[in-house]
């Protein structure tokens, strides 16, 4: 690597959608930030019959916002779209002040505990993980296949999202099945959106003024996919997905938690395929299943012009978030704050203030005033008498991952 070499491309690569980020490291700036969204169009229920859109701002050159809407069938040409957009601000990826691509991976399984340099091995072994990331381990591989084509030369490093809950106990990672068949299946409690955890339990801590290994914290991150975590001194202790993104809260378009014996019924009763109820689970209930609409937005909207499906849907959302509220106070026995995080935690006041009724018991209050503030700052929500603060953190996974990879290509 160059000594000029300072920046760092950030790739999160989802479902259906890409959003990227190119730092200085050295200058602790952001060049440019960007969103493609509604990648596949036609690909139900991402789309909603409505066309990709590629948000570009390039903060380096004046900071206008471009917005394109079109097609964008891949996330191959997501990727080059992206490319393209960064080198009409002359920053584009052939730039030797490029030091790495940092990328998020969803899975990584048990063997990837720390950011790692991707070589042909570690791709084989994202690939392996497919079947238990079926969303998001393939276009992470699009992603990191396509920035190596268009920057052989440069370092590609992986950032997984499972990462961060390595540190679970055997008790809190292992299902209560059979031994043999789950170690021979490497069937366990994983947890994702780790990146998030991790760097919102150190923001959470932050701004109770104290050392991370000083705090207990309940992150909750709700964006279209979400988790709670349990983090005792910086370390996680538990978490609500699992094998995969698929168990624990109810999420935009997942189930979250629900009977296993379901498949099997709707397998035996129902006479549904394998595909058929992964597709079910995954992309066809949660919010969008319970209303038929997974955005908070349009649920909240709705709720207002007194739709029933839209409340229930939303009760059953707030449910589920309580729940894992008061297991995680169980599980760290002492809870400093609880932290709300991305799309939904970030923005929808009416979640926060729902899932936080009724615990003051607990300790739980939160402000409705202070609730109201709109910021992109970490604050507290709660008053000052609050036993537990209760606070909003943005998360920011692509500072991190880009921390994590420059961090390691300059080892
Ligand atoms: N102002 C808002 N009010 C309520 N919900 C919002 C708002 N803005 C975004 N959201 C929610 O955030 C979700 C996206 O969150 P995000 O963290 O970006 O998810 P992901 O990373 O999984 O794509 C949207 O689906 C929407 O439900
Ligand atoms: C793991 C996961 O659910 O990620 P996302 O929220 O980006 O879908
Ligand atoms: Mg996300």
């Amino acid at each position: 690597m160059s000594a000029t070499a300072t920046r760092v491309l950030v790739l999160n690569s989802g479902s259906s959608s890409v959003k990227y980020q190119l730092l200085d490291m050295a200058a602790g700036t952001r060049l440019a930030v960007g969103l493609v969204e509604r990648i596949g169009v036609g690909a139900p229920p991402a789309c909603g019959g409505e066309t990709s859109r590629h948000i570009h701002t390039p903060l380096a050159a004046g900071g206008e916002k471009r917005e394109t809407e079109g097609a964008i069938a891949d996330h191959e040409a997501a990727l080059k779209a992206v490319a393209a957009e960064l080198a009409a601000d002359g920053l584009g990826l052939e730039s030797p002040e490029l030091a790495a691509i940092g990328h998020r991976v969803v899975h990584g399984g048990l063997k990837f505990t720390a950011p790692t340099v991707i070589d042909d091995a570690v791709l084989t072994e994202i690939e392996r993980l497919v079947p238990v990331a079926p969303l998001h381990n393939p276009a992470n591989i699009t992603g990191i296949r396509t920035a190596r084509a268009l920057r052989p030369d440069l370092p590609q490093v992986a950032v997984f999202d499972t990462a961060f809950h390595t540190t679970m106990p055997e008790h809190a990672a292992r299902y209560a099945i059979d031994v043999e068949t789950a170690d021979a299946h490497r069937i366990r409690r994983y947890g994702f959106h780790g990146t998030s955890h991790a760097y919102v339990s150190r923001k959470t801590a932050e701004l109770l003024g104290k050392d991370p290994s000083e705090v207990n914290v309940i992150v909750l991150h709700l964006g279209n996919g979400a988790s709670a975590s349990a983090v005792a001194g910086g370390r996680c202790v538990d978490t609500s997905m699992g094998l995969t993104p698929l168990e624990g809260l109810v999420m935009g378009t997942r189930s979250g938690d629900i009977d296993p014996a379901v498949t099997f019924h709707l397998k035996r009763v129902a006479g549904m395929s394998t595909d058929e109820i992964d597709a079910l689970l995954n992309k066809k209930s949660g919010l969008v299943g319970l209303c038929g609409d997974n955005d908070m937005r349009e649920i909240r909207r709705r709720i207002d012009e007194g739709d029933e499906r839209a409340r229930l849907a939303f009760d059953i959302y707030i449910h589920r978030l309580k729940k894992y509220i008061g297991a995680y106070s169980a599980v760290l026995g002492k809870v400093d704050a609880v932290a709300f995080t991305a799309g939904v935690g970030e923005n929808a006041a009416p979640v926060r203030e729902a899932a936080v009724a009724g615990l003051a018991e607990m300790g739980l209050v939160v402000d409705a005033s202070l609730n109201a503030v709109r910021s992109g700052e970490p604050r507290l929500i709660s008053p000052d008498h609050s036993r537990v603060a209760v606070a909003v953190v943005p998360t920011d996974e692509e500072l991190e991952i880009a921390q994590q990879t420059y961090a390691l290509v300059n080892a």
